[in-house]
């Protein structure tokens, strides 16, 4: 086998997403096809060719990604990785992921970040899991919500999901500090809110989109399928959330409400929300939620003094961080990072360790989500100096849960 890593050309695209198909096994519907093809950044995107067929892809978003103190800092999304099923267990990921990785340095991007179809690939390369996304099926005919207080003067209005795009996008890009994890729009980016292929909807209705608004201001948009279904003649629809976002809780409250109360419907589904969305402590029997949290974007520092710099701490911290990255061996060795709520700087010294990580550990715990605290119970972080890991984990967490909103 003599195979070849090439960037791609625009030509290629339809033969170098088929690939990405065929390894996952599935057929997107044209207009996701379409979207997927308008977003391609075809000039850091990769295959592998083996003589005139592409047995590996591998693309990268120019994405620019908020961390905790509010600052978007540029992130390489990692996005449609595939080795063909002929081809696999051979090292072409490896490879695809030794070139990417390299790209992202020489482009000065401090992070790359991802969603993993599994969660055992991409350890090896300094990816750690560092938001959670929570998932669940509310009986929403037997809990009830307890509103806090201006609720009722949230106007709810229904609007055409692609009419009413630009408003709330204006919103969206409003949260998108307030919240690590997120990712500002790239141009482009939110027709993904408002994609609404007939063959996806599995029986549900076309997209809906109901506006909160308090003054005729817009303070909350969600957008989300209703799944109709009988059991005999008792009605047992489904709302299948797609998105939520509200200035306040009041606003917030008052769409969760509509949720709830929707005819004909008995549960709300919700597939990907932060673990800490405050709907949990608004009901009245979190028992019937059936809450579940999983992995959600992977974080890896490509480059650590940089990455480290770009996002601000909790509380002062002063800590020697001894690193070790072996895939990217130019990150590996001791860093002092001398910070707090305003700023940080990180820069490499010859001091003594004081905790001791690898990369993926430290991208785990970048965005404030995974405790250092809890890294080092697992074996994971080690502690060189008393009192660093309390310091330093107390400093890295963040007060609201990171949380990446849409997959890539
Ligand atoms: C960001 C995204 O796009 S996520 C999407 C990832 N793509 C998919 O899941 C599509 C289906 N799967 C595939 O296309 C392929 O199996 C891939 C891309 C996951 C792996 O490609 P390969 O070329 O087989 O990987 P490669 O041979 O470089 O393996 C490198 C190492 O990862 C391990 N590995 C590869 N895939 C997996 C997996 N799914 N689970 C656990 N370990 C894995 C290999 O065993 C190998 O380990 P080693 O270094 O200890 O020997």
């Amino acid at each position: 086998m003599t195979t070849e890593v090439r960037v791609l050309q625009p030509d290629d695209w339809d033969r170098w997403f088929s690939n990405l198909e065929l390894a996952f096994g599935t057929r997107e519907a044209a207009e996701e096809r379409e979207f997927d093809r308008s977003v391609t950044e075809c000039e850091r995107s990769i295959g592998v060719w083996d003589g005139g067929e592409v047995v590996g892809t591998a693309g990268a978003f120019s994405f620019r990604l908020s961390v905790p103190g509010g600052a978007l800092v540029p992130a390489a999304g990692v996005t449609m990785v595939s080795v063909a099923p002929t081809h696999r267990r051979r090292g072409l990921l490896t490879s695809m992921m030794r070139r990417q990785l390299d790209d992202v340095r020489a482009l000065g991007e401090p992070l790359a970040v991802l969603t993993a179809s599994e969660p055992a690939i991409y350890g090896r390369f300094g990816y750690g899991a560092a938001t959670q996304r929570m998932s669940a099926e509310i009986q929403s005919a037997r809990v009830r919500l307890q509103l806090p207080p201006g609720a009722e003067e949230i106007g709810l209005r229904l609007a055409d999901p692609a009419a009413v795009l630009p408003r709330c996008e204006e919103l969206y890009a409003r949260q998108v500090p307030k919240r690590p994890g997120m990712l500002a729009r790239l141009p482009g980016w939110e027709r993904k809110g408002v994609l609404d292929p007939a063959e996806e909807r599995g029986g549900g209705t076309a997209l809906q989109c109901v506006l909160a608004e308090r003054a005729g201001e817009l303070v909350g948009y969600a957008r989300y399928h209703v799944q109709p279904e009988w059991v005999g003649t008792v009605p047992e629809g489904a709302v299948r959330l797609r998105d939520l976002e509200a200035e306040d809780p009041a606003a917030y409250a008052a769409l969760w409400q509509y949720l709830f109360d929707l005819d004909l419907t008995s549960k709300v589904v919700l597939r990907n929300r932060p673990a800490d969305d405050a709907w949990q402590l608004l009901v009245s029997d979190i028992r019937r939620c059936s809450v579940r949290v999983e992995d959600g974007l992977y974080v890896r520092p490509v480059d650590v003094g940089a990455a480290l710099e770009a996002r601000t701490y909790a509380t002062d911290v002063d800590v020697v961080l001894e690193v070790t990255d072996d895939f990217c061996p130019w990150n590996t060795g001791r860093w002092r990072l001398s910070g707090g709520p305003k700023g940080a700087v990180c820069a490499r010294t010859d001091d003594p360790a004081e905790l001791t990580l690898s990369v993926r550990e430290l991208g785990a715990a970048y965005l404030g989500g995974v405790s250092l605290g809890a890294l080092a119970a697992a074996g994971r972080v080690r502690e060189e100096r008393r009192g660093a890991l309390a310091q330093a984990a107390t400093a890295f967490a963040s007060p609201v849960a990171p949380w990446l909103p849409h997959g890539f």
